[in-house]
């Protein structure tokens, strides 16, 4: 088999993402499902590399203007690529020595063409190097706003909206967990086998398995190299979902026979959990908007040998007469801005904007208005986002209670991101009263 340079892997995993504008977490799928038969090393640092490029570039890209006569703006895609996983790796991997660094990068510009830019690959990067305890940042007590965004790479505007929400403090550590490495989360299929007898089964697979115990099934696990290569995920024993996310099934408790209409559900998580939680009874209905993500549902529904969850395509927006107050639970689990997922996801935070926060919060307040009609009297609607924004959490929440008075907000959580677990996530649990006032 041809041998493949893992550092052309990352340069073209990046371009994928801040060139040609994918999501980080498909491009590296998309990469890693290419290349599956790269030891677990290469994957683990193709993996890290892209990761950390992507979550400090705020940071590099800062470094680059101090020391670069040609400005980041200004250089060539593959170029500027080439350059930013260097610092990233100079800055903080310390098992790549620098000279590695260096004269890689010059190599595989070289590779891709840009023979004459060779010099200022490696002038640049060696000088980098050299400056490691020379960087400037902003001042802390005189720009905090600045001091935070370039310290933890964080867009300016996001950093000030949430200092007024969260407050200075608080901020901080939103800012820290975001860049904290994390174990996966993961939820045992209880339908198939127990929380213990998957603990072992893991361990035989050479897995490290902690118990979360806030979540009973629910387990941190580490130490192995894809998922597709374990027996147990093949065998659909068992669910990666954040444990955040799984507090929606926790909240939602639902009783054996209960019909469900989960109205956004691709690619099936919060689906599959209640299905799994009526133990084979009752119906789930996991709606989607189209046919692609509605065919990632029924890949879940098939590897976890599900027989109560249907996978249907229905725009949310659009009333389905024959659902009108059918459904024991609806689970509005909606489109947001995902800020409260970007330890996984660390591109969103790049490509969100205040406009397209507040389309998103008012597409949640058009969906909710439909979708609100196919709870029974006596039902439960919950809704959820992956977000921390209050614009789109308790704001659109305080909305719909005000503006449907037929519901009333049993309770409502914001989460936020965690140290050790726990993506940032928002719950509100809404019942229909049994006599409507409308
Ligand atoms: C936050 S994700 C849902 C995650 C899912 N509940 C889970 O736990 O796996 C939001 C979903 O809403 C879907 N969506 C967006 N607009 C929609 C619409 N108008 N109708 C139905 N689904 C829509 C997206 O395709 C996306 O899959």
């Amino acid at each position: 088999m041809a041998s493949v340079n893992i550092r052309e892997l990352v340069l073209e995993t990046l371009l994928l993402i801040n060139r040609d504008g994918e999501y980080s977490h498909i491009a590296l799928g998309q990469v890693l499902g290419k290349y599956q038969y790269l030891d677990k090393k290469d994957r683990a640092f193709l993996t890290r590399t892209v990761e950390g490029t992507l979550e400090r570039r705020i940071e590099i890209d800062r470094i680059i203007n101090q020391f670069s006569s040609v400005k980041i703006n200004k250089m060539k895609p593959v170029i500027r690529e080439i350059i930013r996983s260097g610092v990233y790796q100079l800055k903080y991997m310390d098992s790549v020595p620098a000279s590695a660094v260096c004269n890689e990068a010059v190599k595989l510009a070289a590779k891709k063409g840009f023979i004459n830019l060779k010099g200022f690959v490696n002038g640049l990067l060696r000088n980098i190097s050299r400056n490691l305890d020379h960087i400037e940042y902003p001042s802390k007590e005189e720009e905090p706003v600045q001091w935070l965004s370039a310290i933890y790479s964080m867009p300016e505007w996001i950093v000030r909206k949430w200092r007024k929400e969260y407050g200075e403090e608080k901020t901080e550590q939103i800012l820290k967990a975001f860049l904290t490495e994390r174990p996966t989360s993961i939820r045992c299929s209880c339908s198939k086998i127990t929380p213990k007898e998957l603990k072992s089964r893991l361990e035989e697979e050479g897995v490290t398995v902690k118990e979360y115990g806030e979540i009973p099934g629910a387990f941190l696990i580490s130490g192995y190299d894809y998922l597709d290569a374990l027996e147990t995920f093949r065998e659909g024993c068992f669910q990666v979902q954040d444990i955040s996310s799984m507090m929606v099934g926790e909240w939602a408790d639902p009783k054996e026979g209960d019909y469900i209409i989960d109205v956004c559900a691709a690619p099936g998580g919060k689906s599959v959990h209640l299905a799994d939680k009526m133990k084979g009874t009752g119906t789930v209905e996991a709606r989607d908007l189209t046919e692609y993500k509605v065919n990632l549902i029924r890949d879940n529904i098939e590897r976890l040998g599900l027989s109560n969850v249907v996978a249907v395509q229905q725009d949310a927006l659009e009333l389905n007469e024959t659902s009108l107050e059918k459904a024991d639970i609806v689970i509005a689990d909606l489109p947001c801005s995902g800020l409260g997922v970007l330890a996984k996801k660390s591109d969103l935070k790049y490509k969100m904007t205040e406009q397209m926060q507040k389309e998103l919060a008012k597409l949640q307040r058009d969906i909710l208005s439909v979708v609100r009609r196919y709870v029974k009297p006596g039902g439960r609607l919950i809704y959820s986002t992956c977000t921390i924004d209050r614009e789109e959490n308790e704001e659109n929440a305080a909305w719909f209670a005000d503006k449907f008075p037929e519901f009333h907000l049993v309770k409502q959580q914001q989460m936020l991101p965690e140290q050790e677990a726990g993506d940032g996530f928002y719950i509100a649990e809404f019942e229909r009263k049994k006599a409507d006032l409308e």
